[in-house]
């Protein structure tokens, strides 16, 4: 059957407005990172306070993403994407309001929830519009464009925080958002292959199984969470006073390396993305290569003897930065071996690998820290390169588990094409 609607100009214009409505996503999940001096001193905060604001919104999403791939399968990704606008406007207006830490984790839980419709959503579109090696290749791009999002948050939005405030600031994110609902409304379409809503022949649980059951979206789920659980480790929590503290850093200096997440990711992202198009029977190892550097690099740099030269830290964190991109080959593991009906949740149940790795790994060595400093009379600092060494160590037991689930579904997910 001809399918003109494939790959045609149409099929462009709706994924370019997607993608604005994703990059809107992703300035709306990042903004609150910048503003934390500012969210301090509006919320007379403490620094454990507002840790719990990026925690909780983190856990909203990742919680979320099960129940968002289902809905995906049953509404489609355009009513998705339109409500994660709406939603993250919404959740945005209350921050610029709010006066006080309830007042603000509500606003910050709805810009979760918003945020989590979109990502696995548009990764939808692409097989509804796209066809052949421009599915990968896109799948790699729109991780990477989603990083102008993150751009947004570190200079135009910090700018306009320090000159124009709060509620200025938080509304105009939040008219940013709305914006996205409109052209979401008037330019997104699910296009011609879908199938429509489904009437619930099939129920959540079933849809859950029978995504599950598919070797290609256990692989993909431990492909996620082992190269995505560093990155979001070091950039959510651990990563800047292990520079600063541990490695005597200036602030200002960490602060910036920080955006080298986003160079990687801009390079890497569409090599990748040609090469698993090219080569779709090696994705594993360009995951395996890249969780390989990592490991190797975090190796170099806990046996340092003493603070690493900054080169070295400059070489870790570009190695670190390469598990995104390296994350999405997860994706693309789920939409080759899940029926279309099934996709959403398969999308959905591997985008949580990277965060429960990560969440596990953020608390455990929190933990070890904690107890490091306990042992020693909590006499000292709690964040020294020594403590560092061993409680950024845990690293390596939670890699050696995805390795070894990753071989274990790689093999069965080889079986199972053999037998097809
Ligand atoms: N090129 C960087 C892509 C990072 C992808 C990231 N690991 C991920 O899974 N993101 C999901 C999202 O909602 O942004």
């Amino acid at each position: 059957m001809s399918q003109p609607h494939l790959n045609s100009t149409k099929a462009w214009l709706v994924y370019g407005f997607a993608i604005v409505a994703y990059i809107s996503a992703i300035s709306q999940r990042t903004s609150f990172g910048v503003a934390g001096i500012e969210a301090t001193e509006r919320f007379h905060a403490s620094a454990q306070i507002l840790a719990t604001f990026s925690v909780v919104q983190l856990v909203v999403y990742a919680g979320a993403q099960v129940p968002v791939g289902l809905l995906l399968d049953k509404f489609g990704p355009r009513i998705l994407i339109t409500c994660g606008a709406l939603l993250m406007a919404a959740g945005q207006a209350f921050l610029a309001i709010s006066v006080n830490v309830p007042m603000g984790l509500i606003g910050r839980v709805m810009v979760g929830m918003g945020d989590a419709m979109v990502f696995v959503s548009v990764l939808k579109l692409l097989p509804l519009w796209f066809s052949g090696s421009k599915i990968p290749v896109l799948t790699q791009l729109t991780g990477t464009f989603g990083q102008l999002g993150q751009l947004i948050s570190i200079f135009p939005f910090h700018m306009m925080l320090l000159n124009a405030g709060w509620s200025t600031s938080f509304s105009v994110m939040s008219g940013f958002a709305f914006a996205t609902f409109i052209t979401t409304i008037a330019f997104v379409r699910n296009g011609n292959g879908w199938a429509g809503p489904s009437h619930g022949t099939h129920s959540s649980r079933s849809r859950i199984a029978q995504a599950l059951k598919q070797p290609g979206t256990r692989l993909g789920f431990w492909t996620h969470f082992t190269t995505a659980f560093m990155i979001n480790t070091f950039m959510m929590t651990w990563g800047y006073p292990f520079l600063v503290e541990g490695q005597g850093l200036d602030s200002a200096l960490a602060s910036g390396m920080m955006s080298i997440f986003v160079v990687v990711a801009v390079v890497l992202g569409p090599v990748l993305g040609a090469l698993t198009a090219r080569r779709a029977e090696h994705r594993s190892n360009y995951a395996l290569g890249i969780i390989g550097l990592m490991l190797a690099m975090w190796a170099v740099v806990l046996c340092w003897p003493g603070q690493a030269p900054l080169w070295v830290l400059i070489v870790l964190m570009i190695s670190v930065a390469a598990g995104g991109p390296a994350s999405v080959i997860g994706f693309d593991f789920a939409r080759t071996f899940n029926p279309p009906r099934v996709l959403g949740t398969a999308t959905g149940l591997v985008n949580t690998g990277g965060f429960i790795g990560a969440f596990i790994t953020i608390y455990v060595i929190g933990f070890i820290l904690d107890m490091l400093n306990k042992a020693n009379g909590s006499s000292g600092v709690l964040y020294n390169l020594g403590s560092f060494r061993i409680a950024l160590s845990f690293q390596f037991v939670m890699a050696a588990l995805g390795i070894t689930f990753m071989l274990i579904e790689r093999r069965k997910a080889r079986r199972y094409l053999a037998e097809q």
